[in-house]
């Protein structure tokens, strides 16, 4: 919901919570919608006004008085959002939480009637006003960062399913910059959690002032450099810290281990969608420039960016396209992949790409990484959402599943659409009785 009252919010990652579910039985989908009860919305909606510090906007203050009064609640972290507006994941225990970048704006929902059940609380004491907004999620545990602002850096740590309190695996320091690097997610492997140390940085200044900076709160320090840390899962040691070419990322896609012929893990491999260390992709998405397409090709360009990081102590990794950025037409983000290869060697993702001219993804891409290759699903006029990747019961191969969007149309309609793993070829649609507003993440919450 990117209004209140007439007042419009600026970016899409302002936007108050929809939750959307897609019910598929019998052959019949079933959709649904409901708001997130968060504190956050509920304040705006009772006074009309925003209320809370969301991704760019700030409440206006009364007087100056009023403005240190914030500030101060800034620190407590009570003037932050709780608007969980980034994610949906199902913890282990099956448990369903709406996630953001803010700790408090974990909320429990009710997956079959939508319905708000309340804050998840994480009950340790680590403290920590914010996280990644994706967390690693398994059967077994959920896996998350802390950045510290005080103290540059990241703690890493654990959730086991069933439980609500998490533990610290480990701390890495930052090797440059004031401040840690956005870590919107992180990827891991069978055995290792890779910390990213963007050159595009939290800002403490930028946090305190009322008014949107031109990359909010974040800040771009290509002098700082750019690294990745990787820190053994059972002992918390960082066992590799390499300095990386400068990138920006919001969404890591997957990462796994290389061996020699011993056996023994010599470099890690981790993709990410990539946007050419070019952070004016954050001004892109205010909705000012998504609602004003002319025609013209303003997308900047990105591509599935692959790390190389040395385990043997060189101190400098790689990064490269993992294919040509043109199979899918420079435009790259939003991606999954089957989650049964979380950490192991994998070769398909999906994601949107671009079909030019275009100010936003607009295509539904299947990549292999294996022969460099994409296919590309377009409807002109359309923006899909992020394509998940869903695996069929019993499935052997990778691709053996579906992949799901949303789509909203050229006419300000939309459908749900379905395509077969394997062929990427459309298998079903299915139109809903109004449009709904672009979305970000989603996950499969099977029955039972
Ligand atoms: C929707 C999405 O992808 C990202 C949302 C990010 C948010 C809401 C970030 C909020 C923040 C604050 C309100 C203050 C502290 C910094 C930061 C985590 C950026
Ligand atoms: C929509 C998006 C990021 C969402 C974060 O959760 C990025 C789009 C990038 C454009 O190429
Ligand atoms: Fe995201």
């Amino acid at each position: 919901m990117f209004n209140i009252g007439d007042y419009g919010l600026r970016h899409l990652f302002d936007g108050y919570a929809t939750l959307i579910r897609l019910h598929f039985e019998n052959g019949r989908l079933i959709a649904g919608h409901s708001q997130i009860q968060s504190e956050a919305y509920r304040a705006a909606k009772s006074h009309g006004r925003l209320c809370y510090r969301e991704f760019s906007e700030v409440p206006k203050t009364a007087n100056f008085l009023a403005y240190i009064g914030e500030l101060a609640s800034l620190v407590s972290g009570e003037s932050l959002t709780d608007n969980a507006n980034t994610g949906v994941i199902k913890l282990g225990d099956g448990r369903v939480v709406c996630m953001t970048e803010t700790t408090k704006g974990s909320i429990q929902v009710d997956p079959n009637t939508l319905k708000t059940i309340g804050k998840f609380e994480y009950t340790d004491n680590l403290g920590g006003l914010i996280h990644s907004a994706h967390p690693i999620v398994t059967d077994e545990e959920f896996l998350t960062l802390l950045p510290d602002l005080v103290y540059p850096g990241y703690r890493v740590v654990r959730m086991v399913a069933g439980s609500n309190k998490r533990e610290l695996i480990g701390r890495v320091d930052c090797r440059g910059g004031p401040a840690p690097g956005w870590v919107h997610s992180f990827p891991v492997t069978q055995n290792y959690i890779l910390v990213p140390e963007m050159p595009l940085r939290y800002c403490v200044q930028n946090l305190l002032k009322a008014e949107p900076t031109p990359l909010f709160k974040f800040e771009w320090h290509p002098e700082s450099k750019g690294f990745m840390h990787v820190m053994c899962k059972r002992s918390g040691k960082v066992v590799a810290s390499v300095e990386v070419p400068l990138y920006v990322t919001f969404h890591f896609v997957n990462a796994y281990e290389e061996h020699d012929e011993e056996g023994r893990v010599t470099a890690i491999i981790a993709d990410c969608c990539e946007h050419n260390a070019d952070a004016s992709i954050l001004q892109r998405l205010t909705l000012q420039n998504l609602r004003s397409f002319s025609g013209k090709d303003v997308l900047p360009d990105a591509r599935v960016g692959r790390f190389t990081i040395p385990l043997d102590g060189s101190p400098m990794g790689k990064l490269e396209a993992a294919l040509d950025p043109d199979q899918h037409g420079r435009g790259m983000d939003m991606c999954s992949f089957n989650p049964a290869y979380l950490g192991k060697k994998y070769r398909y993702l999906y994601a949107s790409g671009a079909k030019r001219p275009c100010n936003f993804p607009n295509t539904i891409t299947k990549i292999d990484l294996e022969i460099k290759t994409a296919k590309n699903w377009h409807d002109e006029g359309g923006v899909p959402s992020e394509p998940f990747f869903v695996a069929r019961p019993g499935a052997t191969a990778e691709d053996d599943g579906v992949v799901i969007s949303m789509v909203s149309d050229k006419e300000g309609g939309g459908y749900a659409i379905l395509f077969d793993g394997p062929t990427f070829e459309e298998i079903a649609r299915a139109r809903f009785p109004y449009g709904l507003p672009y979305g970000l993440h989603g996950c499969w919450v099977p029955k039972n």
